[in-house]
């Protein structure tokens, strides 16, 4: 599958957020999108989701136009900046909504295991953003856009996350965003960075410090 986006033009009153914005993607790919603080990040994913609508966009999937919201398709899935799950709902809820194997979880956060009937408000902003990532990423969608999965998250938690990333990638398409930028740069296939409401496809590192993203002497 390649999922493509590109017209896309977000105003918020006349402050012009996006224009000229092109990503292109497929199934076993990540890809990365940087940029600083405000740039559009946050916005890019939900217009790609289709909880945001912008002034224009065009959405194709294998050349194909979308013009219903993806979410409308059943083949995306979404980790918003914030927490999404209800507080109220218990983690053994959460992962029957999402028909995600509890036991493969625990496999690999045995840690976690005491927490099966506890409810979300109960849990540590860490220890609630590594199941809420985890939920997104294990879904059964073809495509998961991950909004800053690794923050708060101590770093074990942040290579086994990754790790399941790079594991899940084989069948989906990953769009990811997050300021801990070498994990992003260590995970991805293709980087976006995101400037003056333009993507840039990083083709070399080193055009992160050209673009001014990250300082001189960064990457080397
Ligand atoms: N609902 C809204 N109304 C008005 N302005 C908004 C709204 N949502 C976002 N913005 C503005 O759009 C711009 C892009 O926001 P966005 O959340 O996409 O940034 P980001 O790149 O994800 O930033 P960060 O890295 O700080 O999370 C920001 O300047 C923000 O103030």
């Amino acid at each position: 599958m390649i999922l493509e986006i590109d017209n896309v033009e977000l105003y918020f009153k006349v402050k012009r957020i996006l224009n000229g914005v092109y990503l292109k993607t497929e199934t076993g790919k990540i890809t990365g999108i940087l940029g600083s603080n405000g740039c559009g990040k946050s916005c890019l994913l939900k217009i790609i989701f289709g909880s945001l609508k912008p002034k224009y966009k065009f959405v194709r999937i294998d050349s194909k136009p979308i013009l219903k919201p993806l979410y409308q398709t059943k083949l995306v899935a979404y980790l918003p900046q914030h927490h999404f799950v209800p507080n109220s709902m218990r983690i053994k809820t959460a992962f029957k909504l999402f028909k995600v194997s509890w036991n493969n979880f625990i496999a690999d956060f045995e840690s976690f295991s005491i927490f099966k009937n506890v409810s979300f408000n109960k849990l540590s902003g860490g220890e609630r953003r590594l199941i809420e990532t985890y939920i997104i990423l294990k879904s059964d969608k073809k495509i998961i856009l991950l909004d800053e999965p690794f923050s708060h998250l101590a770093p074990l938690h942040i290579e086994k996350v990754k790790a399941l990333i790079s594991k899940e990638k084989q069948h989906k398409i990953i769009i990811i965003t997050d300021h801990m930028y070498r994990h992003i740069i260590d995970t991805s296939d293709n980087i976006y960075l995101i400037k003056g409401g333009h993507t840039k496809l990083i083709n070399d590192l080193t055009e992160l410090e050209d673009y001014k993203y990250l300082s001189s002497g960064t990457i080397n």
